[in-house]
């Protein structure tokens, strides 16, 4: 199969402060989630200015991977669209169709399955195709890359850099602790082709991760930024509770790592370095948080590695057990469309 463009595709975040609400009712529309609590993000938005960091550090992904590209002969144009706040999927899709793209490699922001990391990219490559219409070129979307050494170790390193930010007297009452976007309970039941696949995923990249880091720590896997309704379960607990109960057992210490995200976007950077924070503090925990991928090189020659996957052949990395598929029967397979 012949492809003759590459797509980064994100989350989106609003970057002044007019654009908090418009983006949040994006984020949120027809998914219940409560007004109080759509003020209460509105406020972490505006605490940074109205401005998530999560566009600029797209921004500087695609010009890494641009510059991968040029230094490694992949000659794909790249663009870049978003689920909830501009550059609008639609509009790149719409630029791409311009400018004669037919077939291009998507790549996510998400190294996970589920609905909101996986399938909702592709329900949004179609809902810009349908709008875009005739012409509009079709997208393929990369795998999965949760496993993946140049996701694995950049994570590795980083809980490493933060245990050596903590007291080494404390080494033995330290914990690791590893966080991820909570999700509804029944959206983790449904994700991927037998049910539990993100959870299982972030279960296998919690142990690959600390294994490299700090082989003789325990570590836990929590939940952040959970949002709906109270009524309606999430996964759980979160990690403000648990740094409580964690305090309760006798540890003394902790290093919190976002595994579940690319960037230190705005729910790592105020749910993490704000209120979790907060909590450790009122406990008296010693805490460092990891940092994540970002442009860290190996992660930008990941997505190259993906993209040579499909177009040339390249063997697949990985370093876990999980099932891998290039479009997972579950989560990840294409919406039907209507006509194509
Ligand atoms: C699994 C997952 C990821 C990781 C995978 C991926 O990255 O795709 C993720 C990432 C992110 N989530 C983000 C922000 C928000 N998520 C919300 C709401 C929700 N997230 C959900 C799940 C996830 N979210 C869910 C099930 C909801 C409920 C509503 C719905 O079903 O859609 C809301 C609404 C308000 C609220 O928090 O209640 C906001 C503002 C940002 C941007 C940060 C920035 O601006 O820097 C990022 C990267
Ligand atoms: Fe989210």
């Amino acid at each position: 199969m012949a492809y003759d463009a590459f797509v980064l595709l994100s989350f989106g975040g609003p970057e002044k402060p007019d654009d908090v609400m418009p983006f949040l009712r994006n984020v949120t529309r027809g998914r219940g989630i409560p007004e109080e609590r759509l003020a209460a993000v509105a406020e972490h938005y505006l605490h940074f200015g109205g401005v998530s960091p999560i566009n600029q550090q797209c921004r500087e992904l695609l010009a890494a991977i641009e510059a991968d590209f040029a230094a490694h002969g992949v000659g794909l144009p790249a663009y870049w669209g978003n689920r909830n706040w501009h550059p609008m999927i639609e509009d790149t899709v719409a630029q791409m169709r311009d400018d004669g793209v037919e077939h291009a490699l998507g790549f996510a922001t998400s190294a996970y399955g589920g609905y909101s990391s996986c399938r909702q990219y592709w329900e949004d490559i179609a809902r810009a195709q349908e709008k875009v219409g005739p012409g509009a070129p079709r997208i393929s979307k990369l795998r999965q890359f949760w496993d993946h050494p140049g996701f694995v170790q950049p994570h590795a390193d980083a809980v490493r850099e933060a245990l050596g930010k903590l007291d080494p007297a404390h080494r033995d009452s330290t914990r690791l602790v590893f966080t991820a976007h909570s999700i509804p309970v029944s959206m983790s039941e449904n994700a991927g082709p037998t049910g539990g696949r993100y959870l299982a995923q972030l279960e296998e990249t919690a142990g690959l991760v600390a294994a490299q880091a700090a082989p003789g720590l325990e570590y836990d896997l929590v939940w952040q930024s959970r949002s709906g309704p109270p009524q309606v379960p999430w996964l759980e607990p979160d990690i403000n509770d648990h740094l409580e109960s964690l305090a309760g057992k006798g540890v003394t210490d902790v290093v919190v790592s976002p595994i579940g995200f690319v960037s230190d976007h705005l729910e790592v950077i105020w749910d993490l370095d704000n209120e979790a924070l907060e909590t450790a503090g009122k406990l008296g925990l010693g805490f460092a948080r990891a940092g994540t991928p970002g442009t860290d090189p190996r992660f930008v020659t990941m997505v190259r590695h993906l993209v040579e996957e499909r177009t040339a052949g390249r063997d697949r990395e990985r370093l876990g057990r999980l099932p891998v598929w290039d479009e997972c029967p579950g989560c990840c397979v294409p919406p039907r469309r209507a006509s194509r």
